[in-house]
């Protein structure tokens, strides 16, 4: 018998008469990708968010009180985040604000849409929506940005500006925590890519529950320890709850402009490892957690962008030094391979001069630079 990753329903005929590993009582319907126990619909619910709430018990992810922006994307982890910890939030009494927090892009045909399904949420679930976009930001639209430099590097753009977009919106949220989706396959696919490029300073934190305690806004990962094929099928388990049918609606379109082919097989590689071991995604991670840095490699110190005030290791944020190459039209300045973890970079070829287009809010004091 497979796990459930073909889908619920053909597991469900595999999982065939046996009994729920779980509660002795009822028929399994599904091989949980996670443990391959079998298991019925009743328990997967049960275990599933269970272990989401161990997660953020053991590792005091929040304290009463607390005001936490969901880092919304409108895809299926951050979806199942939102409702999850809503429902946690609510039953466990953690007695939590939470609102929705999204980054518009500026990606025609894709973040338009997965938009959409945020705004369905922040009714569903009766959280407040906060939407802050890169053309009010940074002057700049993906699509933009994508005109300017090609497909190419433009993830690296979109990455640098998400993260410092996420924290300029929890600041005007006032939140005390953001909380984003990125599961255990994410986690473990990380590990492994910041092994490849050796990239240490990156590795040692990668696998932190919480990251950027030192900036003004912490972000943590409830789905951690959370399989992306559990994440994917819990809304076809969700029992008698009237957003199961909702949840599944989340965006599954893929970004236009992400062709990100390194990732990508670092990707297959690990779902690969996971086909013949489950177990292998968890023990990764384990790795990553075990890795302790040589006291002889030099760890970039942080301090803060001279421009913005945002936490950098470098005179300039990578943003700042990113919008500076679009507005000077070189838009390839600051993109790839940088000393320490933030910087100059010298492959940028002389490009036709653009005029300066105004340089936007990137002032005032913002969070880490860490994800
Ligand atoms: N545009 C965005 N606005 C707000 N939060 C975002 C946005 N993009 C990503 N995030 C946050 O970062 C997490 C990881 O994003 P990533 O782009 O890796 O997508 P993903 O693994 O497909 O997640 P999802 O299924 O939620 O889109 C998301 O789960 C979400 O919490």
């Amino acid at each position: 018998m497979d796990s459930a990753v073909d889908g619920p329903r053909q597991s469900s005929a595999r999982a065939g008469s046996r009994l729920c590993t779980c509660c002795g009582e009822r028929k399994a319907a599904l091989k949980r990708p996670k443990t391959l126990e079998q298991i019925c619909r009743e328990c997967f619910y049960i275990v599933f968010e269970d272990e989401i709430h161990q997660t953020i018990v053991e590792n005091n992810l929040f304290k009463p009180g607390d005001r936490v922006a969901i880092g919304a994307s409108g895809g299926k982890d951050s979806t199942v985040l939102a409702y999850v910890l809503s429902e946690l939030n609510r039953r466990r009494k953690y007695c939590l604000d939470l609102f929705l927090l999204s980054v518009d892009e500026g990606i025609t045909g894709y973040r338009d849409d997965s938009l959409e399904t945020v705004k369905r949420n922040e009714i569903q679930y009766g959280l407040p929506l906060k939407i802050i976009s890169y053309k009010d930001l940074y002057g700049w639209t993906m699509d933009d940005i994508v005109k300017a430099i090609g497909l190419k590097n433009n993830c690296t753009f979109c990455g640098v500006f998400r993260r410092q977009a996420l924290d300029r919106g929890a600041a005007l949220l006032k939140v005390d925590k953001i909380v984003t989706g990125h599961n255990a396959d994410d986690i473990a696919e990380t590990v492994l890519l910041n092994i490849l490029r050796g990239d240490i300073a990156r590795l040692s934190r990668c696998t932190f529950i919480t990251t950027g305690e030192d900036g003004p806004i912490p972000r943590c990962k409830p789905f951690k320890y959370t399989y992306e094929k559990e994440i994917v099928i819990y809304p076809y388990y969700a029992i008698s709850h009237i957003f199961s049918c909702d949840l599944m609606l989340y965006s599954s379109i893929v970004c236009i402009y992400s062709p990100n082919a390194y990732r990508g097989f670092a990707r297959e590689f690990i779902k690969d490892l996971e086909r013949m071991r489950p177990r292998a995604i968890l023990d990764i991670i384990k790795s990553g957690e075990n890795f302790r840095i040589s006291t002889t490699t030099r760890m970039p110190e942080q301090g803060t962008c001279e421009r913005c005030g945002y936490i950098s290791s470098q005179k300039l944020c990578k943003a700042c030094v990113l919008l500076d190459g679009l507005n000077r039209g070189l838009p390839k300045l600051g993109v790839g391979r940088t000393k320490g973890v933030a910087g100059g970079d010298s492959d940028c070829e002389q490009q036709a001069k653009r005029p300066e287009r105004s340089r936007s809010s990137l002032q005032g004091k913002h969070g880490n630079i860490d994800f």
